[in-house]
Parts: C-alpha cells; sequence; structure tokens
C-alpha cells in the first residue's frame, strides 16, 4: 500500500445512523483499495463499532475522533442513532450542529484533498469552503425515494413531474413520517436536500442502473447535477463476531433457501402488538428462521421471552432462532439456506437482498422505507405485507407473503428475478467504482489547477 504522502487524502464524513455509517465504511474500503488515503470522521461511539470492519484497511483508512457537546440527557453512548432511542433523534441533530467548529478545526488540521459528507450537514460545504477543500456528497438512501421526496415535499422539480405510480407513500405513512422526523421537514432549509444541491460537480449515489436506472435519471435532472452511482456497496461479510459462528452453524443446518432471516435494522423497534403478530406470522409460515430482535439502549433490560408469546421459544425451537441485538446480516444473507429477507426496508437492507439474491418479505416502518418497498415490488424481487389505515399487519398475512416468497410455486418469479438482479449488479460493480474514482480524481486535479 503506498504511503499517505503517495495518496490523495479523502476525508469521510457520515451522518451518525449506522445506516449512514456502514454505506460510507464500506465506499471508504473500496477506495482505500483504489490507493486513496481515507479519514474516516465520526463520534467515538460509531468509530468503535466498525474498527472490527477495517482490520485489514487500517493502513488505508484512519479513524478520526468528532466530539458532540455531552450531556445528561445525551451522554457519549447516545452520540449514535443505533439504539437511541427515538425521542433523542432531535436532540442528536441539535448536539451535532452544535459541533459545527470541531469539525472545522479537523480539517484545518487534517488537510485533506477531498471531503465526502452526508445528508443532515447543510453546513458542512461551506466549512469544506472556507478551507479550500471541494466538497461532494455522497447520497446513502435511494434515488427512487428521494426522487419522491424531493418531487413531492420540496421544490417542485422545475415543471418536471413524477410520473412514477409504483413509488407512492399512504397519508398515514406521510404523518407518521413527519411526526418522526428529526428535523422540521416544512423548514426552508430542509437538511436532506439542500446537502445534495450544493454539492460540487456531481453526486455520489448507493445505487446501481440495474435497479434504479430511470430513477437515477430523474434525480439528476431534478437537481440538475451529474449523478455518479457507487453500486450496491452490500457488506462483504468477512468479519467475524464471537456469536456469529452459532447463528452460522444453526443456519448450515437447515436446507437451501429453507429460512427467512428478519431484521429490522438499526434504528426500528416492534411495538408488542407488530411483535406478537409477527411471531405468530413466523409460526403459521411453518418456514425457517432467524429473527433478530433489538431494543433501545439505556433504560431497563428486556428479556426477549417476556416480550413474545408464552410458550413460544419453545414451540418453535426446531426451526426458529430469535437472536436479541445484532447479527451478521450480510453473512446470513450470503448463506445458501437462506432463501427469504423479512426485512423493514432500510436502504442498506434493500441494496444488500439485492446484492446477495434474496427476495425480500416487505415490512416497512418510517421514512424512506415504505418507498424502498414499492421498488422492491416493483423490481419483482419482493412482495410487501399489507396493513390497515393504521399501519397493523396480521399474522396471517404475514404467513402468506413468507410462503408465496420462500416456498410456493407463485413465488418462484421473484425468486429467479431476485437472482437474475443480483448477478446484473455484481457484473457492474467494479465498472462503477472505475468511473467514481475517474471523477474524484478530475475534482482534485482540477482544484489543484485553479490554486
Ligand atoms: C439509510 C437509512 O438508514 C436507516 O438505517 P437502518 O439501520 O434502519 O437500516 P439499513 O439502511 O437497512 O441499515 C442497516 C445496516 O445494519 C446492518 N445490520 C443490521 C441489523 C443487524 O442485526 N445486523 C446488521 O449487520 C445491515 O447489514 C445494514 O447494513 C434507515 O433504515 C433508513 O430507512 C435508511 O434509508
Amino acid at each position: 500500500m503506498a504511503t499517505e504522502e503517495a495518496s490523495l487524502r479523502v476525508m469521510m464524513f457520515p451522518w451518525l445512523g449506522y445506516g449512514h455509517v456502514s454505506p460510507f465504511l464500506e465506499l471508504a474500503k473500496k477506495l482505500s483499495a483504489k490507493n486513496f488515503h481515507i479519514y474516516f470522521c465520526s463520534t467515538p461511539i460509531n468509530l468503535n463499532s466498525i474498527k472490527n470492519r477495517i482490520d485489514s484497511f487500517s493502513s488505508s483508512i484512519e479513524l478520526v475522533e468528532f466530539h458532540l457537546p455531552s450531556s445528561p440527557e445525551l451522554p457519549p453512548h447516545y452520540h449514535t442513532t443505533n439504539g437511541l432511542p427515538h425521542h433523542l433523534h432531535k436532540t442528536l441533530l441539535q448536539a451535532f450542529n452544535m459541533s459545527k467548529p470541531n469539525f472545522s478545526d479537523i480539517l484545518n488540521n487534517l488537510k485533506p484533498n477531498l471531503l465526502i459528507y452526508d445528508t443532515y450537514q447543510p453546513w458542512v460545504p461551506e466549512i469544506a469552503s472556507s478551507h479550500h477543500i471541494p466538497a461532494v456528497n455522497f447520497h446513502c438512501t435511494g434515488a427512487a425515494s428521494s426522487c419522491f421526496f424531493y418531487s413531492n415535499f420540496k421544490l417542485q422539480g422545475k415543471g418536471l413531474q413524477f410520473n412514477f405510480p409504483a413509488i407512492y407513500l399512504r397519508e398515514s405513512e406521510i404523518r407518521k413520517m413527519i411526526a418522526s422526523a428529526p428535523y422540521d421537514t416544512e423548514a426552508a432549509e430542509d437538511p436532506i436536500y439542500t446537502c445534495v444541491e450544493k454539492s460540487l460537480d456531481f453526486v455520489l449515489v448507493k445505487s446501481c442502473r440495474a435497479i434504479e436506472d430511470k430513477y437515477i435519471n430523474f434525480f439528476s435532472q431534478l437537481l440538475n447535477k451529474k449523478m455518479v452511482t457507487v453500486g450496491p456497496l452490500a457488506q462483504s461479510g468477512e468479519e467475524e463476531e464471537e456469536k456469529d459462528s452459532v447463528i452460522m452453524e444453526w443456519l448450515s443446518q437447515k436446507g437451501k433457501s429453507s429460512t427467512v432471516f428478519v431484521s429490522f435494522g438499526s434504528e426500528n423497534y416492534l411495538c408488542n402488538k407488530k411483535m406478537e403478530e409477527l411471531a405468530y406470522g413466523l409460526e403459521l409460515s411453518n418456514v425457517n428462521f432467524i429473527w433478530v430482535i433489538r431494543f433501545p439502549s439505556g433504560g431497563e433490560k428486556i428479556k426477549i421471552g417476556d416480550v413474545l408469546p408464552e410458550g413460544y421459544l419453545e414451540r418453535v425451537k426446531e426451526r426458529g432462532l430469535v437472536v436479541e441485538g445484532w447479527a451478521p446480516q450480510a453473512k446470513i444473507l450470503g448463506h445458501s439456506s437462506t432463501g427469504g429477507f423479512v426485512s423493514h426496508c432500510g436502504w442498506s437492507s434493500v441494496t444488500e437482498s439485492l446484492s446477495y439474491g434474496v427476495p425480500v418479505i416487505a415490512i416497512p416502518m418510517n421514512f424512506d422505507q415504505p418507498l424502498n418497498a414499492r421498488l422492491m415490488v416493483e423490481l419483482g424481487a419482493g412482495l410487501e405485507v399489507l396493513k390497515d389505515e393504521d399501519l397493523e399487519f396480521d399474522r396471517e398475512e404475514v404467513a402468506r407473503v413468507i410462503k408465496e416468497v420462500v416456498v410456493e410455486k407463485s413465488g418462484e418469479g421473484i425468486r429467479c428475478k431476485a437472482k437474475e438482479l443480483s448477478e446484473e449488479i455484481r457484473m457492474k460493480e467494479e465498472g462503477e467504482m472505475c468511473g467514481v474514482v475517474e471523477e474524484l480524481e478530475k475534482i482534485i486535479c482540477n482544484k489543484n489547477l485553479d490554486e
């Protein structure tokens, strides 16, 4: 690996959500493999959660601590959205915005050739500009969902109309999203879209033409900016946590494509009613399952057995494994025994499922997830669990969709389509990354010429 002096130095600064830190880290790994030296900047708690994923990149990915003001309400272990109670999301964003001077000092000390920044950070491009550092936005959610929000909630796109009927939010989903957004969705300076608009020359987008071509083109028209796709950036799954081997050993004893993985990402927690309906739905489906159950960090310790129906774990023990907290999602999706993914459809989960060719049983929860779920249905690589007007689902519907996607002949087309898209995505990944490197080197070269 070339020394830091020989490499172009890039600072990467993701939002504090695990669903953002993870894609930024995967992009950092790909850029470091192309001889860039990466400064990966986040809070100590976020850096600690990814340390085991950069072992083989430690000479080219340097972790840089970004400190937020601590308070009794927001102690250091809450300086991440991973496990953060929902009522503190707004407080975290406020603490993040109060830390602008810290970020300016970091940029001034390290003086990278380029900054790659995220959403929720409209002040970052200005700070980079004050230090004469070119800044490019890396948009790590999907193009379809971003087009929808940008067209319908923010600026009307220069006379362009959003004519994509498959991508929509129900009234009840819009109400839920607005109520839980960590920022004022009516603010003129909406932190998501001003970040994208301020990006220099182009926007990096975590997607690929195989799954979002028409949406990437429309988003480019809306923003009047070039979109450079970085591919799905699926975690490779080579990291090994201690408990992983137990999970993977259990999975290896199951038949090919016989098991569904059930996970709702790093920020979502099912209420007791949804937990119960999902539990009975998994039982009724008669399909093997690995179910990751997460609880918000802090507060009293909750026992898994207490939130599941009486005797449930005993009844399902032959074909169901309930895991508390965290599981090796990429490893499980990449295993031959996995035949379906019951997912909230966070964007990284969607792109990982597509990368590994696993069809999705979609149970979206909030934000962009319903739009990502409808994209999967439009692609023919998933089915959505139907909900009532109160966004509640029932056990029979959960069992029906799982059986169709994983077992029944009527789901064969979905299973084939998921595999087909996986092959197409993987075939184009290397070419996409070469395009990214070319664009980043061009920006740095132009900036040097301007000096
Ligand atoms: C961008 C935004 O990030 C948020 O992140 P969230 O964590 O909810 O979900 P993912 O994007 O799927 O990200 C979750 C990431 O955590 C990994 N994982 C999760 C659980 C587990 O047990 N083990 C794992 O390895 C998973 O592999 C994925 O990489 C919101 O969804 C939002 O809708 C999404 O668009």
